[in-house]
């Protein structure tokens, strides 16, 4: 009896054994339909010797589909399941996630001319038929357009017989990218860095560079030659952007190079153009895109080269189902596929700065911007300087906006805090809100008249009295958030043009990008944003920075806090005078001396990075040591206490590891389960994986609502 294994997207921790039908020919990779329990599933074909199953238990693998899972991608499952301790099935259903790819490609309808002019003739009719008389076939939607009719109008000819339909293969999700489009003129540093990732490429095997460069050095328009220089050698690109979906700016800048746009993906495509480009990738015809982190499972079939843009972005963490950060993984990508990747940043993470440093990464550094020069930025000490009781904008931070904004140019004030006010409490009876379901306050969000919570959703209505001492008018917010700013923005600066960006306050992505655009046309005079605007983005009129609350991020438990209030601040300003010279920043702080203002105030990022690295090394946080933290959870606290302890009571002993905890996790409910963390820390050479595994077999199976998770390399401690 013929058999193969298979690995299912699900939750099981090996692949399972099915029964080859005669006549069916299987290998590693094909994708199957096998029956598992009562049903049907996709399946792909694994690696490795089937188990072995007794005949009466075996069941036939009912089909086999279109298309196949390549052996570097199978090898990419199972490398990402071994290190981040997941299971297989659980990560190759991040690759199955377009299962309609499998089948047959589904024709897209389209109308032609076909029969004579019907009987009823309208000006509407006639200017369809105007169109259609050059004889080609019409896509329905675009005839419309063309014509401007409505679609009724085409299909009310359709029924008339004077046009038919007809059906085409679906047209390329987008043009092929042309290195020689339209190549920069590089500045000399430009130009010296984009020969050295050009030859990253032409050496045609695995390396990794990071490329840093201060903002508005032109990393872009650089990583581009190394782009251009991958799509020459007929090899497909694939560069993530951290918030893909928010702006279109990234896409037309490379179509401005390459005189068409790259293909997109991310949560926000739909489900067609989502099949359309997973088949593009797979066969080619797709030559380069830009994506989230999941863009990482796309079936490249030809991959060359990956960039990931702005590496330092927390937002490459993937925090639920298989946790695992895509920067890691993309270079893991690369070494499986033996092409080159490069880490792109203003502000690279310590870890990639360390790799660098130490030779395990190649360094290209731009260390000025492109046509202008960096921000001036002062601190504004809070303590001396500070506005009035109930403000948040201190009088030199307006008279720098008023300065802007007079002399026509744009202003952004910056804060990291969506909402009205983090805090609401009854003045009377000292009452706060506080969501039921997680130990965090609920977030004013006034826009919409509501008190809302960051971690579970929950929503209520703001009341007009206390629920607690029913007293009127009696609730303060406590605390600003963007929202606040605007309202004290709008108060002091009548006549400006002010636009609010922050995720939740604009219903649809297309708007937001509509936003993101206006600011980049010079429509609005102030910008107020949470950290969406700090990402990458170039506003070439945007003059002034000023950052309401720098101190925000510093007082957490964060051992990366220093790491990212600076990467942060030096973000946000780094987006002013990007085009002139004479761009400033002003950093609202009740700490001037802390030393990463100190380090934002004076430009002085070696100083920076030099006593942060001698810090990590010193306490042998990554990449000098290995982190991971395990986090138990219950639907009650004593269900998460007790399989804690559990869990505690049997840590292998092992030589160059420390385990601190059980402790109640800072978020220590959320969504009503109860929360409790353990850090596991080691040194860089410790078998972390391996030990893992140990300590999770010694302890009983979580039973009742107990979930344990495990975060390889944690980002967030909360
Ligand atoms: N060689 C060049 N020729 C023309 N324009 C350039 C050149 N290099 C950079 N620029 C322009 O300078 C601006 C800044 O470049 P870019 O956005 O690539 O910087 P960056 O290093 O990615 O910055 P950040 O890290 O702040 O996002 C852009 O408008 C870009 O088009
Ligand atoms: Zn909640």
């Amino acid at each position: 009896m013929n058999t193969v294994s298979v690995l299912l997207p699900v939750a099981v921790d090996r692949a399972y054994t099915y029964s080859v039908p005669d006549g069916m020919e299987l290998a590693p990779g094909d994708v199957v339909v096998v029956p598992l329990g009562p049903r049907n599933m996709l399946g792909v074909v694994w690696d490795g010797q089937p188990d072995d199953v007794p005949q009466d238990k075996l069941r036939p693998v009912e089909a086999k589909l279109d298309g196949a899972i390549g052996a570097d991608m199978r090898r990419f499952v199972d490398w990402i399941a071994d290190y981040t301790l997941s299971v297989p099935g659980t990560v190759l259903r991040m690759v199955l996630r377009v299962p309609e790819a499998f089948g047959p490609e589904r024709p897209v309808s389209a109308v032609r001319l076909a029969g004579p002019p019907p009987e009823r003739m309208t000006s509407a009719r006639a200017r369809v038929l105007d169109v259609v008389g050059d004889g080609l076939s019409w896509n329905r939607s675009a005839l419309a357009q063309a014509a401007g009719v409505g679609t009724s109008v085409i299909n009310g000819l359709v029924d008339a017989g004077t046009l038919e339909i007809v059906w085409l293969p679906a047209a390329p999700v987008v043009p092929a990218p042309d290195p020689g489009f339209a190549p920069p003129v590089l500045s000399l540093d430009q130009a010296a860095a984009a020969a050295r990732l050009r030859e990253s490429v032409a050496a045609d095997t695995f390396s990794v560079t990071l490329i840093e460069g201060v903002t508005g050095a032109g990393k872009t328009e650089v990583y581009f030659e190394a782009v251009a220089e991958a799509l020459g050698r007929g090899r497909q690109v694939l560069v993530l952007v951290p918030e893909i979906s928010l702006t279109t700016q990234f896409l037309d800048r490379f179509e401005a190079r390459f005189g068409a746009r790259p293909a997109e993906w991310h949560s926000g495509i739909t489900s067609r153009l989502r099949e359309r480009t997973w088949r593009g990738v797979a066969n080619g015809d797709i030559r380069a895109v830009a994506g989230a982190r999941s863009a990482l499972f796309l079936p490249f079939a030809e991959p060359g080269l990956i960039v990931v843009d702005e590496e330092h972005d927390p937002a490459y963490k993937q925090e639920d189902g298989v946790i695992y950060s895509a920067r890691d993984m993309a270079v893991v990508r690369g070494m499986i596929g033996a092409f080159p990747v490069m880490l792109s940043s203003a502000t690279p993470s310590i870890e990639s700065r360390a790799n660098a440093e130490r030779g395990r990464y190649a360094h290209v550094v731009l260390p000025d911007r492109f046509g202008g020069s960096l921000p001036d930025i002062k601190a504004i000490d809070m303590r001396v300087d500070g506005p009035e009781r109930g403000r948040f904008l201190s009088p030199v931070l307006i008279k720098a906006v008023e300065e802007t904004i007079a002399g026509g140019e744009q202003a952004l004030l910056f804060l990291n805090r969506r909402g009205y006010a983090p805090l609401t409490l009854c003045r009377r009876c000292g009452f706060r809100f506080e969501c039921p379901n997680c130990s965090a306050w609920l977030v004013e969000h006034r826009f919409r008249r509501e008190l809302c919570c960051h971690h579970c959703g929950h929503t209520i209505r703001r009341p007009d009295r206390c629920p607690n001492c029913d007293a009127e008018d009696s609730l303060v917010p406590c605390g600003p958030g963007v929202e606040r700013i605007a309202e004290e923005a709008a108060a002091t600066f009548a006549d400006a043009r002010i636009l609010m960006l922050s995720s939740d306050l604009v219903g649809s992505i297309a708007e937001l990008r509509n936003r993101f655009a206006m600011v980049e046309r010079g429509e609005v005079d102030l910008v107020i944003g949470t950290q969406l605007v700090a990402k990458g983005h170039n506003f070439p009129h945007l003059a002034l920075v000023g950052v309401i609350d720098a101190d925000i991020g510093l007082a957490t438990a964060d051992p990366r806090a220093a790491e990212r209030t600076f990467q942060l601040l030096q973000q946000v300003t780094g987006r002013a005078g990007r085009h002139r010279d004479g761009g400033r920043g002003l950093i609202q702080t009740f700490d001037p001396d802390h030393p990463v203002m100190r380090a934002i105030v004076s430009g002085d990022r070696e100083a920076f990075y030099a006593r942060e690295m001698e810090q990590r090394e010193r306490q042998r946080l990554p990449p000098f040591g290995r982190l991971a933290a395990i986090v138990v959870s219950g639907r009650n606290q004593q269900e998460a206490v007790g399989h804690s302890r559990a869990l505690a009571r049997v840590v292998p002993a092992a030589e160059g590891v420390r385990v601190l905890g059980p402790a109640e996790a800072p978020l220590a409910v959320v969504r009503g389960r109860h929360r409790y963390r353990f850090l596991v820390q080691t040194s860089r050479a410790f078998e972390l994986q391996s030990w893992l595994r140990q300590w999770l077999a010694a302890a009983p199976k979580p039973r009742g609502g107990v979930r344990v998770s495990v975060d390889v390399d944690p980002v967030s401690f909360l």
